[in-house]
């Protein structure tokens, strides 16, 4: 069950505030049967849900009651009603005027040069005026004017800016194995309905893998669906890509065969953050689909194999993929099988078995060792308790997260008069966010 693959992971609840809120997300994720983010992801609230067990956070209050400017420390104190205070460099404000001569409002772009910016400026005077704002006058008399919202919002506390970054970028995972019941949304409502498409993007992002069902069962759908989001990722394959068992396949998926645990197009060096699959026509034996969350597989491995982990995270591996399809292509890349940030913390999955490169770019002692590694996270991405299988039905569309998931296919055999057809896109996840955060707006209705 949805709610016992998750027990392990620290369920949030809703913050006991004076008037508890519960926003639209929230909602969103209830009829996805999703847990709820931690983060409330209104934007008027940035605010933590309460996480069992963690200290609950103040209470936001966008009203002041004082403000100061710390000449020594060249800050401005903000102190709020609530109690709570927050601190801002006299240069992040200046650097950051909103006035005309200093943004351009239509764009919501910096008009300010750095050649212009005295990162050393002092600070003239500085008060709360009567409608709640605060206006600082500079040493050069131009004047600035900030919203008490929009400064608690950039506050510089820890927790603040966690909240904002969380609200950007929706990095919380919800890590899963067999257990899991794949989230499903229905194709036509994502179209239509922005609270339908933010559910659904908002599991893409944080389950890595969404069903849609009820898409026509003919090609151009995964193109309408791109097209929902903003534009596809055109790769050597095709602005969209036929999976067939074809005669000459310039690529193994392109033939009838097993294709085990893979992420799509580690031959790129920046592969597609997303995918969407299309069944137009399913096998008439085999052809069921198998999936894994390499995340989650890859913390596995580290607690398992941590050595392997290493190699696997330092290491780059040669892929490689030469033909002609869209046009010709004769690509080389270097990949980590695992790429982590500078925490240390797993951001996507290069592995696919097919174009990795038998140019191994490893001195003699490390070629052991890399195999081993690899098994040892193949080894654990294979295990039953792992992998999630589904059969996909002609008019189902799979979306997901390209650089956490692997996917993989049965072999099959088609009928001979109506052979397997897969429609396959791919999208970039800038672009996917961008809609995410666009109808999380319209379905809030803030500005
Ligand atoms: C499905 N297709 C052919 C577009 C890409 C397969 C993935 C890969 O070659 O890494
Ligand atoms: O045929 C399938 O089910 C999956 C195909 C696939 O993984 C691919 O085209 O890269
Ligand atoms: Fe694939
Ligand atoms: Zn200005």
């Amino acid at each position: 069950m949805w709610m016992s693959t998750l027990a392990r992971f620290a369920r949030p609840v809703f913050q006991r505030s004076p008037s508890p809120v519960v926003c639209k997300a929230m909602k969103a994720c209830r009829r996805m049967e999703l847990p709820a983010p931690s983060f409330c992801m209104t934007p008027v609230h940035i605010r933590r849900h309460q996480t069992l067990g963690s200290a609950p956070m103040p209470v936001a209050s966008h009203s002041m009651r004082h403000v100061r400017a710390l000449d020594e420390e060249r800050l401005m104190e903000v102190e709020w009603e609530d109690g709570g205070q927050s601190l801002y460099p006299f240069t992040w404000l200046r650097d950051n005027c909103q006035c005309p001569h200093c943004t351009l409002r239509s764009a919501e772009a910096r008009l300010l040069l750095m050649a212009d910016l005295d990162i050393h400026t002092g600070m003239d005077s500085v008060e709360v005026t009567k409608d709640g704002k605060v206006s600082i006058v500079w040493p050069d008399q131009h004047m600035s004017v900030f919203d008490a919202e929009w400064l608690k919002k950039r506050c510089f506390s820890d927790a603040a800016r966690q909240a904002m970054q969380e609200e950007l970028f929706l990095n919380e995972r919800y890590y899963w194995d067999a257990t899991l019941r794949i989230p499903q949304a229905d194709f036509q409502e994502v179209l239509h309905d922005d609270g339908a498409a933010l559910a659904w993007l908002l599991a893409l992002r944080r389950v890595g893998i969404v069903h849609l069902k009820g898409a026509p069962a003919e090609q151009g759908q995964v193109a309408r669906l791109a097209e929902r989001i903003g534009y596809l990722r055109l790769t050597f394959y095709g602005h969209t890509w036929q999976v067939q068992d074809k005669s000459m396949a310039n690529n193994v998926a392109y033939t009838s065969g097993k294709l085990s645990l893979h992420t799509d197009y580690p031959a790129l060096h920046f592969a597609p953050g997303v995918q969407f699959l299309h069944c137009i026509n399913q096998a008439k034996e085999g052809g069921e689909s198998e999936v894994v969350d390499g995340f989650h597989m890859a913390e596995q491995l580290q607690r398992e194999d941590p050595e392997a982990f290493r190699t696997l995270t330092s290491l780059r591996v040669d892929f490689t993929d030469t033909g002609t399809d869209y046009c010709d292509f004769m690509l080389q890349s270097k990949n980590r099988i695992i790429d982590v940030d500078s925490e240390g913390k797993v951001t996507k999955i290069n592995y696919n078995n097919a174009t990795r490169d038998s140019v191994l770019d490893l001195p003699l002692h490390q070629v052991q060792p890399f195999y081993r590694a690899l098994k040892a996270y193949v080894d654990i991405m294979s295990r039953p308790e792992n992998v999630v299988t589904y059969t996909m039905k002609p008019g189902d569309i799979v979306t997901f997260d390209n650089w956490r998931l692997l996917h993989g296919r049965k072999s099959y055999i088609s009928r001979p008069d109506r052979l397997r057809h897969l429609e396959g896109a791919y999208l970039d996840w800038d672009e996917v966010m961008s809609r995410l955060r666009i109808v999380r707006r319209n379905v809030h209705g803030d500005a």
